[in-house]
């Protein structure tokens, strides 16, 4: 019988990517993780959370059905409150920090939803960016983050105003359609900033507006960490800097959605663009 980590897996990830469990008892047995309490738990939750709302008939994303995106955001939250606050250390084993920009590792990555551990040294941020079509769940595992919303100049929606029609997969940074419009149109203005602590999980969507996340920097400052759960996976986002909108794929450090076993995941299993190095 499959444990029910698998079981609550989507088919596509479990019966495409996994070994069966006779041939892999090992499988998904992170270091230092416990059964009913770590990662491999956290995912098989969230799974389960996604793939009760598709059995719905809901198409996941910002824009789903209100009472949907509520149900599962409260468990989602859930989740990821119930993750971050045992103190979980088996996060640790997939961290890596870089010198040059947050670093982006995918834990887990399905048609449906994405999973990744963000690492921050002290005073990185993110570029203010939008989240293309999807739910967007931060959860703090280590260190201190602040984030800061934004919205468009001239605009009371911003979520409205980043509406662009669809694009092909992979292309970097080229001006967003659009961007001539005016560079007033990519100008955006701060509406507030707070910080998010250990345990705190945050929500944002392209109907909220624009953000940009960094950890906090300053004497005592230790190298943060957060996770993030996309829904459905980000395929670009569109970057605001000086007051002009370019596009950009988001790439991967690492991806360890199909380590097993302590092996390194085989090449070209899932979806991986540019260099890691967050936006
Ligand atoms: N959305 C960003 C991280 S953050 O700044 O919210 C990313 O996926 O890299
Ligand atoms: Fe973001």
């Amino acid at each position: 019988m499959s444990p029910p980590v698998l079981a609550a897996l989507p088919a596509c990830w479990a019966g495409r990517h996994l070994p069966s469990p006779e041939a892999e008892p090992s499988l998904l047995s992170l270091e230092g993780a416990h059964r009913g309490s770590g990662l491999d738990v956290l995912l098989g939750e969230l799974a389960a959370a996604f793939e009760a709302e598709k059995q719905r008939g809901v198409a996941l994303g910002c824009r789903q059905e209100r009472a949907s995106r509520e149900r599962l955001s409260q468990r989602v939250r859930q989740v990821l409150e119930a993750y971050a606050r045992s103190h979980p250390s088996d996060w640790r084993q997939f961290a890596a920090w870089g010198d040059h920009g947050y670093l982006r590792h995918l834990l887990l990555g399905t048609d449906d939803f994405e999973v990744m551990l963000l690492c921050w040294k002290p005073g990185q941020v993110s570029r203010v960016h939008n989240h293309d079509a999807s739910n967007c769940w931060v959860s703090v595992l280590a260190g201190r983050m602040a984030e800061t919303l934004y919205r468009l100049a001239g605009s009371r929606d911003a979520g409205q105003q980043q509406q662009q029609p669809e694009k092909e997969e992979g292309a970097q940074e080229k001006p967003a359609p659009g961007a001539d419009a005016g560079a007033q149109a990519a100008e955006v203005v701060p509406t507030g900033t707070h910080t998010l602590e250990v345990g705190d999980v945050g929500y944002i969507s392209d109907l909220q507006g624009l953000h940009s996340l960094g950890s906090v920097g300053g004497a005592g400052a230790v190298p943060a960490a957060t996770l993030h759960v996309y829904s459905p996976p980000i395929r670009r986002v569109r970057l605001y800097e000086g007051g002009r909108v370019t596009e950009s794929t988001p790439g991967f450090y690492s991806r360890h959605a199909f380590r097993q076993g302590g092996r390194p995941a085989p090449a070209g299993l899932g979806w991986c663009y540019g260099h890691g190095e967050g936006i």
